[in-house]
């Protein structure tokens, strides 16, 4: 089953960009108070169509409509944690792919509790940094809000543990990113210290992954295409603009700018694990 799957490889990551910008997917984001305009201003620059909705029975109404659905635990309550079970269910029920985004998971109980829970509805995706994947796979590690004390090289046991309960695939984001299902290890390794300077940058990449799974051929496809674009995107913005409140306008414009020659020219994708 999880053998025999074909390498991924940069010609796949550029179809992934084309198919979204032809399809447009409809990502139905269920996110955090910090994140929300950065999100939808990021799956905007990228193809996609964000929809922020947020009621419990609108919710479950617009998960079977929307291509795609996130859900994203960082700033939780009991009102968004009823709306995200209906939506989960219903996106589920009309076979829609949904993203778990664990949000600062490990050191406060609410959210990691409900995380684990909701990870038996098998998330298409799981995004995390290191922490946060560590975290939710029931392991110890060293996270303590919402960025990552441990690296990604660490959690990809955990990583692997989380593939396997939910048969899917996860998104470790760090310096290097890793992208994983049950057949492969791929590793981008560009990106940019500036991205971890403005917030939301890997909540809005959960978002990106969400609009990627909505149209690639496998949920693995879809993941490492929102780690080369997002680090790439932050890349070229970070050579033109070396402060946190300029680099984040930078990065939406190079989202937007990102094409398949650009994505040729500098994507470090490799793979590091293929079984088959
Ligand atoms: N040291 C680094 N060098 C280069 N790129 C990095 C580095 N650390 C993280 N990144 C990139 O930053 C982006 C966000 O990843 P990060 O792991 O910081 O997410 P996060 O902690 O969940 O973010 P947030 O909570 O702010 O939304 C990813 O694209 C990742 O590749
Ligand atoms: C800062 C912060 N706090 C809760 S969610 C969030 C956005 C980055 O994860
Ligand atoms: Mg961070």
């Amino acid at each position: 089953m999880a053998q025999n799957k074909p390498a991924v490889i940069v010609d796949d990551i550029v179809r992934v960009l084309e198919t979204l910008r032809e399809r447009r997917p409809l990502v139905h984001c269920m996110t955090n108070e910090v994140v929300k305009d950065i999100t939808a201003n990021i799956l905007l620059a990228i193809g996609a169509s964000p929809a922020m909705v947020e009621h419990a029975e609108e919710a479950a109404e617009f998960a079977a409509i929307a291509d795609a659905l996130l859900i994203n635990v960082g700033t939780l309550d009991t009102t968004q944690m009823e709306a995200m079970r209906a939506a989960i269910a219903s996106a589920t029920l009309a076979e829609k792919p949904w993203v778990l985004d664990p949000v600062a998971i490990g050191a406060i109980s609410l959210r990691t509790r409900f995380s684990r829970e909701i990870l038996a509805q098998r998330p298409a995706l799981i995004r995390g940094n290191a922490s946060e994947i560590i975290a939710l796979a029931g392991r110890a590690g060293k996270g303590r809000g919402a960025d990552s004390g441990d690296s990604a090289e660490h959690a990809l046991d955990a990583a692997a543990q989380l593939v396997a309960q939910t048969g899917n695939a996860v998104l470790v984001t760090g310096p290097v990113d890793y992208a994983l299902d049950a057949a492969r290890t791929l590793a981008c390794a560009n990106g940019h210290p500036l991205l971890t300077r403005v917030t939301g940058v890997g909540c809005a990449q959960g978002a990106l992954a969400a609009a990627c799974v909505a149209v690639a051929p496998d949920k693995i496809h879809g993941a490492a295409a929102a780690a080369v674009f997002m680090a790439i995107a932050g890349e070229l913005a970070a050579a033109r603009a070396p402060r946190p409140g300029s680099f984040r306008t930078a990065l939406i414009d190079e989202l937007d700018r990102l094409d398949a020659d650009t994505i040729r020219k500098f994507a470090k994708l490799e793979t590091v694990k293929q079984n088959a």
